[in-house]
């Protein structure tokens, strides 16, 4: 993360990338400018956040102008270190993972899945969506030292100790899919995502606050 970056308030920076996609189509499809309420339409932000994300990083729109797409891209790409492609390692080759390496990140971002680990030799030795499948017998031999994040597709009871070795390998920053809570030292980021959690947060939400703002 950069300095700029750090400034920014985490609800902001992670609305980034929801912003970041939907410029680029905008740019791609030649608009120039677009107005806070074209994009709280679009990306189903209240614009009043928008705005107040966008002063975050010095982009004031101007009234009756909107906001400068080329501006806003540059912007975003530098804050996002889109200029840099970074290499991601998936581990567990099952459902949930093959549905990633199939899912082509690219079109997005500049984050790419570079290798898959797994323990079943069906899979071991084959091409994925593209992607190369070695075993995890031969995860520290076969990962790179420029692939520091990871995405954990495995089963639970798995999860931690391959954490562990991940870490070891030099990984920094891992996408956990199992329900496994991890331990991992102060300076690994995890994100963890439950698809079960998320859903009961979404109806919780439509039940108790219906008119809410959603930001
Ligand atoms: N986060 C979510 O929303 C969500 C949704 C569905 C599943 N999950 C979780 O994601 C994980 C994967 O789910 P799935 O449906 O793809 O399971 P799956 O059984 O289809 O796939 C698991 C894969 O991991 C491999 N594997 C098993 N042990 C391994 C090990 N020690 N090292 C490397 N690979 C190993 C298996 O060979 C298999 O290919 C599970 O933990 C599941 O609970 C999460």
């Amino acid at each position: 993360m950069n300095i700029e970056q750090s400034k920014i308030p985490q609800a902001t920076a992670k609305r980034l990338p929801l912003y970041y996609r939907f410029l680029k189509n905008l740019h791609s499809s030649g608009k120039q400018r677009v107005s806070s309420a074209e994009l709280s339409d679009a990306v189903k932000v209240d614009s009043a956040t928008i705005r107040r994300d966008f002063s975050y990083f010095g982009a004031l729109g101007k009234k009756g102008y909107g906001y400068n797409v080329n501006y806003l891209i540059s912007f975003f790409r530098k804050t996002l270190d889109q200029d840099e492609t970074t290499k991601v390692c998936l581990i567990g080759v099952g459902n949930l993972g093959t549905a990633f390496l199939h899912y082509n990140f690219t079109k997005n971002n500049n984050t790419v899945i570079s290798l898959a680990f797994d323990v079943d030799n069906e899979k071991v030795g084959t091409d994925i969506g593209g992607i190369p499948v070695f075993h995890l017998d031969d995860l520290e031999e076969n990962l790179p030292d420029d692939v520091t994040v990871a995405i954990l597709t495995v089963p639970a009871p798995a999860a931690q100790s391959i954490t562990d070795r991940l870490i070891t390998k030099g990984i920094k920053g891992i996408l956990n899919f199992t329900p496994a809570r991890l331990t991992v030292p102060d300076d690994i980021r995890i994100h963890h995502i439950d698809l079960a959690v998320e859903l009961q947060s979404l109806v919780y939400f439509l039940k108790h606050y219906p008119n809410e703002d959603k930001s």
